[in-house]
C-alpha cells in the first residue's frame, strides 16, 4: 500500500511534490548484522524515527519509500512501498538509491539513511531552494563542520541514468558520485542533526543529552 502524506505542512510554502527514499537496505557490519531499522532508540526502532523526521518536513514528502533487503515484511508493516535492490550482495547505499530512483521518474527524490534518527526538519527546504537557484544542477546534499553528508540528499530524477554507468564499472562511492555530478553541498549548522547510529555506543545516548 501506498501512504499518500500531505504536500506541505507549512501554510507559508508552496506546495511541492517529491518523494523521499530510506534506505535500510545495508548489512549493519559494524552492529553485528543486525537490520538497523529495527534496532530501537528512544522507544521506537530507527525506521520509526526516521519516517517521523520525514513526515514533519517543513515540506512532507508526497510519498515513502523504504530500500530494504531484509525483514521486507516487516517494513511494509509501516504501510510504506518497499524496494529492494536490483543488484545482488549488498553494493552498498547506491544501489538502494538506483532501486528507488527507478520508482520515482517524475518527482525528486529526497534521499536519507535509517541510522540518522535526528535529522533536520528542514532538509528538503535547504536542499530544494539550492537546486532552485541551480537550475543545471541534478542534485544537492548537506554538508556541516563534520563534513559531507552525501546520503542525505536530493536528486532530480535525471540523475538515474548517470547513476547505472556509474554502477556498472564497480564504482561505489556516494560522495564521488555526486561531486562529479556537479551536486551542490549545502552546510548545515546543527551537526548533531546527522549523528549516524552506526555502532552500538550510540544506541546508549539520551535523546537530548544535559
Ligand atoms: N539498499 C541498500 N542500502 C544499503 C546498502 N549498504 C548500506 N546501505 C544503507 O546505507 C546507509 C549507510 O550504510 P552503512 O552504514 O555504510 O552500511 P551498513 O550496512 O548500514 O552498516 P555497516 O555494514 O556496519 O557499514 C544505511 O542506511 C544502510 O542501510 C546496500 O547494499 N543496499
Amino acid at each position: 500500500m501506498e501512504v499518500v502524506t500531505s504536500s506541505t505542512s507549512a501554510s507559508n510554502l508552496a506546495p511541492v511534490m517529491y518523494d523521499a527514499l530510506i534506505l535500510a537496505g545495508g548489512r549493519g557490519t559494524r552492529l553485528a548484522g543486525r537490520d538497523k531499522g529495527w534496532i530501537m532508540w528512544d522507544g521506537l526502532p530507527l525506521i520509526e524515527h526516521t519516517l517521523a523526521r520525514l513526515k514533519t518536513q517543513t515540506l512532507a514528502p508526497t510519498r515513502i519509500l523504504i530500500s530494504a533487503n531484509r525483514n521486507i515484511d516487516a517494513y511494509q508493516q509501516t504501510g510504506h512501498v518497499v524496494v529492494t535492490d536490483e543488484r545482488p550482495d549488498f553494493m552498498g547505499p547506491l544501489a538502494g538509491v538506483e532501486a528507488g530512483l527507478m520508482r520515482c521518474k517524475k518527482n525528486p527524490l529526497l534521499v536519507v539513511p535509517c541510522d540518522t534518527p535526528l535529522l533536520p526538519e528542514n532538509l528538503f527546504e535547504r536542499l530544494s531552494q539550492a537546486l532552485s537557484e541551480h537550475p543545471d544542477s541534478p542534485a544537492a546534499f548537506a554538508t556541516t563542520s563534520d563534513g559531507p553528508q552525501p546520503l542525505c540528499c536530493l536528486l532530480r530524477p535525471s540523475i538515474a541514468g548517470s547513476l547505472g554507468k556509474y554502477l556498472d564499472v564497480g564504482h561505489g562511492s556516494v560522495l564521488r558520485w555526486l561531486e562529479q555530478s556537479k551536486a551542490q553541498g549545502v552546510e548545515f549548522n546543527d551537526t548533531r542533526a546527522f549523528s549516524n547510529f552506526n555502532n552500538l555506543e550510540m544506541f546508549d545516548t539520551p535523546r537530548n543529552p544535559a
